[in-house]
């Protein structure tokens, strides 16, 4: 077990010095902690290790085998144990493994592209206006991410997102499309989703015409017997965890918005982020500092929520994916062995955009008694034609980060700011297809990391299955055809007849 106590008491003999006092004690700080792969540059200046803290980071990742299970992951082993799986989203996107299973899998992704490449020309072309992507969860929240980040107000098809399995969910989506000019992708891996089934049936009854109905899944027989013929139907692998599968065929819906090849340059991104993950030494490596830095703030510090903060209007949805990938893959408390673990593990994740929120709760990230740790994420080059709205966002967002760490004092304690209130900024230079790529796959390579040093699964999601049985064994109370065994669920359902 890496040694977490270690970090422990660099965080008790840091207690007194704050970020600025680091950043007074090592005029080169600003600079030695930054790193930049392509066109993403990271600062962890303000992060609340010093040196010898950051020492036992690096000490602790090499403990903790992170080059080793970077080499693991990228070569297709069987790192989600529990399920008895690989976790091969690096395959989908490039060729990051001599390993002959990982290269069969890169193989059939590569064919996968070749079909969804056609499909996405053929549904163009056939004149369709609007798509609804009908999925939820993995196959929802990446490519609803990405297809609003990289929106192009051209777009020859409008692409919309149906995920709640409340009804006035799919009403909304539908009003105002025309279902003669309209086609439908279902999307799930394991076609057994009970919204997404609820959904598309509703969705593919309202177009009136199987012809326009597509799927992506892992069980073609199961999306075969939903009516979609085989020619229409993109495969899944089991080898790909659904949070980490935007870049298969559940990428159909981005493609569509943004055109094959900018979805293809996406991918492109992603692989050079694999390539920096896997081979940079670990002092180079952005994967291993970001990991590093999560675990330092958990650990060490002892934070118990982490706070994302997209500075542009196009990455708003970034909180919504992140909180699935983070705390879907780390919401763990079991070790792979089985042992309970000793350490916390994943925090809250939560953010939304700037600068919305800093008229919500930054309040909170400044005066709270709760110190946040936040990840910035800014864009140099805006191109939406407001020069002047563009430095009033990086003004801010800059503003920021300097303000919760360097906070201010004042004799009225209502008004002083404590400051040394840390963040790490991820500055994008352009938001692009490869810079998006690769930002979100520094947060999987992030997330994996950190599975490894606690030694959990990042890969599984049991911790899901028991809320969606209990509704299963609910569905026929609510029809009055069985009773609930909980006395508070019986009553709440007594409530729910009485008013219903
Ligand atoms: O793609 P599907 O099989 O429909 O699964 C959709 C989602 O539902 C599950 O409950 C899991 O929590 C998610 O990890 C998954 O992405």
């Amino acid at each position: 077990m890496p040694d977490f106590a270690t970090l422990r008491s660099h965080a008790a003999r840091l207690a007194d010095t704050p970020v600025a006092r680091l950043l007074q004690d090592e005029p080169e700080r600003a600079r030695a902690l930054s790193l930049r792969v392509g066109p993403l540059y990271a600062n962890f200046a303000r992060q609340r290790y010093d040196g010898a803290a950051l020492d036992a980071l690096y000490a602790l990742a090499d403990d903790a085998g992170f080059a080793r299970a970077m080499r693991r992951l990228l070569d297709g082993e069987t790192v989600n144990a529990t399920e008895g799986r690989a976790a091969l989203h690096s395959a989908l996107r490039g060729d990051a493994s001599t390993a002959p299973f990982a290269r069969e899998c890169s193989a059939q992704a590569a064919q996968a592209r070749v079909r969804m490449r056609t499909l996405v020309e053929a549904v163009v072309a056939s004149g369709v206006t609007d798509v609804v992507s009908v999925g939820i969860g993995g196959s929802d929240l990446g490519p609803r991410l990405v297809a609003d980040a990289l929106a192009q107000p051209d777009a020859r098809v409008r692409v919309h997102f149906l995920s709640n399995v409340d009804g006035n969910a799919a009403r909304r989506t539908l009003a105002g499309l025309d279902p003669a000019k309209t086609a439908a992708i279902l999307i799930s891996k394991t076609f057994g989703t009970q919204e997404t089934l609820l959904n598309g049936a509703i969705v593919r009854d309202w177009l009136g015409d199987d012809a326009r109905v597509y799927a992506v899944s892992a069980n073609v027989e199961r999306a075969a017997a939903f009516g979609i013929a085989p020619e229409r139907i993109l495969p899944m692998w089991d080898w790909v965890g659904g949070r980490y599968s935007l870049w298969s065929a559940v990428g159909f819906p981005i493609a569509l918005a943004i055109g094959m090849d900018r979805f293809e340059a996406l991918l492109a991104g992603a692989a050079e982020l694999d390539a920096h993950a896997a081979n940079a030494s670990p002092r180079e490596n952005l994967a291993i500092l970001h990991a590093l830095t999560a675990l330092w703030n958990r650990n060490a510090l002892g934070l118990a929520t982490q706070a994302v903060l997209p500075y542009d209007e196009r990455l708003r949805l970034l909180p919504n994916y992140l909180q699935q990938l983070v705390m879907e893959s780390l919401g763990k408390s079991a070790r792979l062995d089985g042992v309970p673990l000793a350490e916390d593990t994943v925090p809250v994740w939560w953010g939304g955009p700037g600068t919305d929120t800093q008229h919500s709760f930054f309040q909170a990230l400044h005066q709270g008694t709760q110190v946040v740790p936040a990840d910035f994420i800014g864009v140099v080059r805006s191109e939406d034609g407001f020069e002047g709205n563009h430095r009033a966002l990086l003004a801010n967002l800059l503003a920021q980060t300097e303000a919760l760490a360097n906070g201010q004092s004042s004799d009225d304690p209502h008004r002083a700011y404590a400051g040394n209130r840390p963040s790490t900024l991820l500055l994008l230079d352009a938001l692009t297809p490869q810079s998006l790529g690769m930002l979100i796959a520094l947060y999987e390579h992030s997330v994996y990391l950190q599975s490894v040093a606690w030694g959990i699964n990042a890969f599984d999601q049991f911790g899901v299955e028991l809320g969606k049985q209990v509704a299963n064994r609910l569905l026929p109370a609510l029809e009055g055809k069985a009773e609930a065994d909980d006395p508070v669920t019986r009553a709440l359902l007594a409530e729910i007849a009485s008013r219903g």
